[in-house]
């Protein structure tokens, strides 16, 4: 089988070059090898002479502040880069993988989300990805929309790291507490995506969107805490005292992007239809920390 995989050094991108190896030959691009999604004719002139069978969609517009204020690349990247995927994979008959947010939600209410639930994004981020995600399903292609929240990888900053080098550098940290979600690793996402490529490439009955996120729930303040003690647990360099990690509340945190406070995404779906497990948040933080944490030694 040929994979095409479209932004190959991002944090899922790199997890799916390990992970989709194993389903066959793999091309994998990004946007400075011709698959640049700002240039839509060279994109659409490539993705025809690999003419994969399955193409796995990992580049985004992922900036969530920047978003609001470039909102015409985020709609290249999000929206009508992922359109042009799914045209051409509804002619080819490929298989179209793509990712999308929790950021699709406006985040009202306490419980979570099914795939079903209305769409109602807050930001250009949000919104872009809701276009690319409706681009998709009404193409007709047969497609896969994983939707995820609070991505971390080993490659590249995320959350995790960037409170680790706070808690290195300063005495105190004031983190949001009212924004609930799962921490999901880009591993786990691209371990999850194999088999469900390999399942919906000879079952279209499987093909749809659906939530992929680490077992549990978490807010960033508890999230941050969690980081920091697990690496001052193991000899980090960290400065902040456990009591000076401040929970506040969003109000206390403007930006420009509104964030959803409520990330929650029921992964019913995905589980019963793939008989996948999701590992608990933790796990996968764990896993990510130990690998990353002797870089951060002197
Ligand atoms: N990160 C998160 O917390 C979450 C991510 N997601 C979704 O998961 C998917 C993967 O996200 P993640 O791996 O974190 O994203 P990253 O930001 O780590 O990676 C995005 C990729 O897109 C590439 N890219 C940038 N500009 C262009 C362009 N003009 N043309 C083509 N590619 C380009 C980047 O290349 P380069 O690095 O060279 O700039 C990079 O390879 C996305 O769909 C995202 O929306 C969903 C929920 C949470
Ligand atoms: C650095 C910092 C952040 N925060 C808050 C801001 C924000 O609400 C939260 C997380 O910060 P980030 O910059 O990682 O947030 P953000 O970039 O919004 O993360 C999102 O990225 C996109 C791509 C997604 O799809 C989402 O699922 C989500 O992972 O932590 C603090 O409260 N204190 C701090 O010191």
């Amino acid at each position: 089988m040929k994979v095409l995989l479209l932004g190959k050094n991002g944090q899922v991108g790199w997890e799916l070059q390990r992970a989709l190896s194993v389903v066959g030959e793999v091309v994998a691009l990004d946007h400075d090898d011709g698959g640049d999604f700002t240039q839509p004719e060279a994109l659409l002139a490539k993705v025809q002479a690999v003419a994969p069978q399955v193409i796995v969609n990992a580049a985004a517009h992922t900036a969530v502040d920047k978003a609001e204020s470039e909102p015409e690349l985020a709609r290249q990247l999000n929206a009508q880069g992922p359109a042009l995927l799914a045209i051409e994979a509804k002619r080819t008959g490929a298989l179209l993988v793509h990712y999308s947010t929790d950021y699709v939600f406006d985040g009202s209410g306490q419980h979570a989300r099914t795939e079903d639930a209305p769409i109602a994004p807050l930001s250009v981020y949000g919104r872009t990805k809701a276009e690319g995600e409706d681009a998709i399903r009404a193409s007709g292609c047969q497609h896969l929309i994983l939707r995820t929240s609070w991505v971390y990888g080993a490659r590249g900053g995320n959350f995790a790291k960037t409170m680790l080098r706070l808690a290195a550098e300063r005495p105190q940290l004031k983190v949001i507490a009212d924004q609930i979600g799962a921490p999901t690793g880009a591993d786990l996402l691209a371990d999850l995506t194999v088999p469900m490529l390999r399942a919906a490439r000879v079952n279209p009955a499987l093909i749809g969107t659906y939530h992929a996120v680490a077992a549990g729930e978490t807010n960033w303040h508890e999230y941050a805490r969690f980081v920091i003690e697990f690496a001052r647990a193991r000899g980090a360099h960290i400065q902040v005292a456990p009591d000076q990690i401040l929970a506040i509340p969003t109000s206390d945190y403007p930006t420009p992007a509104q964030r959803p406070l409520n990330s929650r995404l029921d992964t019913t779906r995905l589980r019963q239809a793939f008989g996948l497990h999701l590992p608990h948040w933790q796990r996968g933080v764990e896993r990510m920390l130990t690998e990353h944490l002797p870089e951060t030694r002197a």
